[in-house]
């Protein structure tokens, strides 16, 4: 029976199984099918998905990211927050700040240490893309989607989008409690002007500063947090005027509080935490 080791870890209750492919083996075409039985809390271990820590020719460490539904993504917020940490702590880097490779490109993490322990992270995520073309989503390759009228399920709506290396539409809304976060959540998700599937936020502007935040994601359905939906969040209330360019803003999830800049060098800065829930090991059922 194929087994292997995992730490189960969390950022805001956005939660995954962690692989050190520096370590152990895992066949590449079996990754979708692990994904989705290690996610089952039935029969699995319960989680948002599957994220490896491999080596890396380009940076300290890369990621890999798949959903509970056995997609891969290109990118994860509250996985770069815990890799970073795993990596400082299982001694797979030496240093407090370093490189962690993507599907998407490089990010730069620095960790923040309390008894030796990672408490705190801060991920460069880089520079969001606006391009239609970037999402990608039907239209004009060259245009951007700011505030763009949008018909979903019959009703027309106002959209931005934005990509951090992955897809997210936002939708602003008065109340959060009342998001359509799981009835427009999973339309929004798979439809075809989005080619490649999007992840939907719902946000609430409470002030310049501060935001709450719902989200449908891509392939995993209602998570606790996203880390990169966040700063999409945060991006897109600076392209609608409703925060401001270089200042931070502190976004309200429903597992807890990312701080998020989008700096006026270019990048976002999101910085929050990353908890280890337990380590174990998991027998593979074929
Ligand atoms: N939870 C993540 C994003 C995970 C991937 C996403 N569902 C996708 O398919 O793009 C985050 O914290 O950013």
């Amino acid at each position: 029976m194929t087994s292997f080791k995992f730490t189960k870890m969390h950022g805001l209750g956005n939660n995954y199984i962690y692989v050190n492919l520096f370590e152990e083996q895992l066949e590449e075409a079996k990754l979708p099918e692990i994904a989705k039985q290690v996610s089952n809390v039935y029969t699995g271990i319960g989680s948002d998905g599957l994220i490896l820590i491999c080596p890396s020719d380009k940076a300290a460490v890369k990621m890999r990211i798949f959903n509970n539904d056995g997609s891969e993504g290109k990118n994860c917020g509250n996985g770069l927050r815990c890799v970073a940490k795993y990596a400082v702590e299982h001694k797979l880097v030496k240093d407090t700040e370093f490189k962690i490779e993507t599907l998407s490109g490089l990010v730069e993490a620095k960790v923040q240490l309390k008894n030796n322990q990672v408490k705190l992270v801060t991920v460069d995520m880089g520079e969001p893309r606006l391009l239609k073309s970037q999402i990608p989503m039907a239209g004009n390759g060259n245009e951007k989607t700011i505030n763009e009228k949008m018909e979903f399920d019959g009703q027309l709506y106002e959209v931005t989008t934005v990509s951090m290396g992955n897809p997210h539409v936002i939708f602003y809304v008065d109340d959060i409690n009342q998001a359509p976060v799981t009835t427009l959540g999973p339309i929004v998700e798979k439809d075809e002007r989005f080619q490649e599937g999007v992840n939907v936020e719902f946000v609430q502007v409470v002030s310049e500063r501060e935001l709450h935040f719902r989200v449908w994601e891509r392939g995993s359905g209602v998570t606790q947090a996203c880390g990169t939906g966040a700063c999409a969040a945060v991006v897109s209330s600076v392209l609608n005027n409703y925060t401001n360019h270089g200042e931070e803003t502190t976004v309200h999830l429903a597992g807890g509080d990312l701080q998020i800049n989008w700096t006026k060098a270019g990048t976002v800065l999101m910085t929050g935490p990353a908890e280890v829930i337990c380590e174990g090991t998991y027998y593979l059922s074929e």
